[in-house]
C-alpha cells in the first residue's frame, strides 16, 4: 500500500517550482542522484508541470501522484536497476526536452510517451539480464521467450498494470486515438530499451543522422524516439567522473551477483559477469566506444547543442583509459575487481 499521508500531501501541495527543487536542475552537468529519495516523487511532478504534459493531457492531480508513487513503489532494490535509475532516466529526458527543444522534432503524445516510458522502462528488474532469464528458466522466460526481450516485455507489461490501477490512469482524458497512440508508443519505446535491439538499429540511425531528420517521414520518429530512450537509459555514462565510477561499481555489484548465481547452478558466466576474471576498465573502455560514444555521437549529428554530451562521455573513456594503466600496474589482489574503486 502506497503511503496515505506522503500521498495527500503530494496531492494537496502546490507543485512547487522545478528550481525550488535545484537551480542547476535543468543543465546537462546536473546529477539527479544527488536529489534525496523523498523529493524525487515531487521532482517528476514538476518536471510533468515544467513540460506543459499536466495541462496538455489533462491529468487529474490526484492521478499523477498516484501514478508516480505506483511507479517509485513497482522497482526492487537492485545495486543499479532501481528506483533511482529509472528517475535519473527521467531526468536526462527532462534535461533533453529543457535543452534541445525535442517538442520541435516529435509530438506530443511522443514526448509524453517517451517521458512516461523513461519511469517505466525498468518496473521490477530482478538485477539480472534477459539471458539469465532463459537460462534459470524464469518465470518471466516461460511468459516472453519465444517474442525475445523478455525483461523489456515485462516491464512493459507492469506499466500496463499500473495505468489499469483504480486512479491511476494518466491516459484516462486522452481522446480515443491519441490514447491508442501513446499505448503503442510506450510498448515501442521500452522494447527500445533492449541494448541488442538498439545495436541492430544502429546503421539505420547513422543513415539518418547523414541524411538529416525528416520530421514529415514516420520512420524518422520511430527511429529517434528510440534513439532518445537510449541516451535517457545509459545517461549516467554523460556525467562526471565520480558518476561514471560509481555507477560502474553499481553494475558491476549487479552483473557479479548474477554471475555468482550462474556459477551456482553449474554455468560458466559471461566475462563481464565473473568478478574472477573480469577487468572493469577493460570492460568499460569497450562498453563506452563500442556502445556509448557512438550512440552519444548520433544524437550530436541529429540535435545541435548535444556535443558537450558527447565529450562528457569520451571524457569518462579517457579517464577509464588513465585508470586502466595505473591498474595494470598494480596487479589485484585476491582478485577483487572492484580493488581499484577504493
Ligand atoms: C555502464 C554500463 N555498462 C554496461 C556494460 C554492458 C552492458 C550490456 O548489457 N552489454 C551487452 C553486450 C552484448 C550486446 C548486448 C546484449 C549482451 C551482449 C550484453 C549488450 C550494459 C551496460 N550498461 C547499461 C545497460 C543498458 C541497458 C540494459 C542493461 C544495462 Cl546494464 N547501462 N549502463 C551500463
Ligand atoms: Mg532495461
Ligand atoms: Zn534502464
Amino acid at each position: 500500500k502506497v503511503n496515505e499521508d506522503e500521498t495527500a500531501r503530494l496531492i494537496v501541495d502546490k507543485i512547487p517550482a522545478i528550481t525550488s527543487i535545484h537551480p542547476d536542475v535543468f543543465v546537462f552537468s546536473f546529477t539527479p542522484r544527488v536529489i534525496y529519495d523523498d523529493q524525487t516523487t515531487l521532482c517528476c511532478l514538476a518536471m510533468f508541470e515544467d513540460m506543459g504534459m499536466i495541462n496538455r493531457w489533462r491529468i487529474q492531480k490526484e492521478t499523477l501522484v498516484k501514478f508516480v508513487l505506483m511507479v517509485k513503489k513497482g522497482y526492487r532494490d537492485p545495486p543499479y536497476h532501481n528506483w533511482y535509475h529509472a528517475f535519473s532516466v527521467s531526468h536526462f529526458c527532462y534535461l533533453l526536452y529543457k535543452n534541445l527543444r525535442i517538442d520541435q522534432l516529435l509530438t506530443d503524445v511522443e514526448l509524453f510517451a517517451l517521458f512516461v516510458a523513461c519511469l517505466c522502462h525498468d518496473l521490477d528488474h530482478r538485477g539480472t539480464n534477459n539471458a539469465f532469464q532463459v537460462s534459470s528458466k524464469s518465470v518471466l522466460a516461460a511468459l516472453y521467450s519465444s517474442e525475445g526481450s523478455v525483461l523489456e516485455r515485462h516491464h512493459f507489461a507492469q506499466a500496463m498494470c499500473i495505468l489499469n490501477t483504480e486512479g491511476c490512469n494518466i491516459f484516462e482524458n486522452l481522446n480515443k486515438r491519441d490514447y491508442e497512440q501513446a499505448l503503442d508508443l510506450l510498448q515501442e519505446i521500452i522494447l527500445a530499451t533492449d541494448l541488442a535491439h538498439h545495436l541492430s538499429a544502429v546503421k539505420d540511425l547513422e543513415a539518418m543522422a547523414k541524411e538529416g531528420y525528416d520530421k514529415s517521414n514516420p520512420r524518422c520518429h520511430t527511429l529517434l524516439t528510440c534513439l532518445l530512450m537510449t541516451s535517457c537509459d545509459l545517461s549516467d555514462q554523460t556525467k562526471g567522473w565520480g558518476t561514471t565510477k560509481k555507477i560502474a561499481e553499481l553494475i558491476y555489484q549487479e552483473f557479479f551477483r548474477q554471475g555468482d548465481l550462474e556459477k551456482s547452478m553449474g554455468y560458466r558466466p559471461h566475462e563481464m559477469m565473473d568478478r574472477e576474471k573480469a577487468f572493469i576498465p577493460d570492460l568499460q573502455i569497450s562498453f563506452l566506444e563500442n556502445i556509448a560514444m557512438p550512440l552519444y555521437r548520433i544524437l550530436g549529428d541529429l540535435l545541435p547543442g548535444s556535443e558537450c554530451v558527447f565529450q562528457a562521455v569520451k571524457a569518462n573513456r579517457d579517464t577509464w583509459m588513465q585508470v586502466r594503466e595505473t591498474a595494470k600496474r598494480k596487479p589485484i589482489t585476491h582478485g577483487n575487481s572492484f580493488d581499484f574503486f577504493k
